[in-house]
C-alpha cells in the first residue's frame, strides 16, 4: 500500500499551481528518451474502458516541422482576422506556440476505431475516446512539469493539413500538437493572465449545487 504524506500533497499542489502552457523554450536539448518516458506515464493515465486511445507521433523530420510551423502561420493569421480594434491589437502581440525554438514535437491522435476496451462506455458516448486522450495528455503536461519540462498545447492548427503532413491512419482523429522543451522562465500565472487576455477566475463561478 502506497501512501502520501502532508509534504507530498503540499507539493502535487504546488505542481498543479505552477504547470504551465510554455510558449518560450530554451535551445537546450531534451536527455535521450525524455519524451518516450513522459509517454510512458501518459499511458497510465484512465480511459473508458482502458481503451487506451492515445496514438503519440514524434515529429522529428524537418520538413514535416516546417509543414506544421507553416500552418501554424497560416491558421493565426486566420484567426487573427476574427478580431478588431483593441482586442485585434491584443491578439497580434501574444505568442501562441513556441514550435520554433521547442526542441521536441509530439503530435496526439485519439484512434476512433480501435477495438481495445470493446466498446465499453462509448456506446452513448462516443466523444469518451477524446476524452480520454485529453485526460492522458493532462497527465503528461504534469508529468513533465515535476521533470522541470515545458510543454505547450498548440491547437491553431487545420487537423486535417496536420493529419496529411503526419500521413497516419483515416481513422485517428487529431487531438494536439505539443511543443516540448526547458522553458525560459517559471511562473505561477497563465501567460494569457500576464498579457491581460484572460484571467483566472476562482472555482465558485463555475460551480452550481443542485
Ligand atoms: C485544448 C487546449 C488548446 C490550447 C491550449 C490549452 C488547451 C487545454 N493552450 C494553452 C492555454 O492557453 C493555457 O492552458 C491557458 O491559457 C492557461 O494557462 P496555463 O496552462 O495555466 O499556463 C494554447 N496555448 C497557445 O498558446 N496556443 C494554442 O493553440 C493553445 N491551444
Amino acid at each position: 500500500m502506497v501512501e502520501f504524506d502532508d509534504t507530498f500533497r503540499r507539493q502535487l499542489r504546488e505542481l498543479f499551481v505552477w504547470r504551465r502552457d510554455v510558449r518560450r523554450f530554451r535551445g537546450d536539448p531534451l536527455p535521450d528518451g525524455a519524451i518516450d518516458r513522459l509517454i510512458e506515464t501518459a499511458c497510465l493515465s484512465p480511459s473508458v474502458g482502458l481503451s487506451q486511445p492515445w496514438r503519440f507521433v514524434i515529429v522529428d523530420d524537418a520538413a514535416r516541422r516546417r509543414a506544421v510551423i507553416d500552418d501554424f502561420k497560416a491558421c493565426n493569421t486566420d484567426a487573427l482576422s476574427c478580431y478588431a480594434g483593441e482586442r485585434a491589437a491584443r491578439y497580434a502581440a501574444l505568442k501562441l506556440s513556441g514550435l520554433e525554438q521547442a526542441p521536441g514535437h509530439l503530435a496526439v491522435f485519439a484512434d476512433k476505431a480501435s477495438d481495445i476496451g470493446h466498446g465499453l462506455g462509448r456506446a452513448t458516448m462516443p466523444e469518451t475516446t477524446e476524452y480520454s486522450v485529453v485526460a492522458a495528455i493532462t497527465a503528461m503536461w504534469l508529468a513533465a512539469r515535476a521533470d522541470g519540462i515545458g510543454l505547450g498545447w498548440v491547437s491553431i492548427l487545420n487537423p486535417a493539413r496536420i493529419h496529411a503532413v503526419l500521413d497516419v491512419p483515416d481513422t485517428w482523429k487529431f487531438i494536439a500538437y505539443l511543443c516540448i522543451g526547458y522553458p525560459e522562465a517559471e511562473c505561477d500565472q497563465p501567460e494569457l493572465e500576464q498579457a491581460k487576455w484572460e484571467h483566472r477566475r476562482s472555482a465558485d463561478e463555475f460551480t452550481l449545487r443542485r
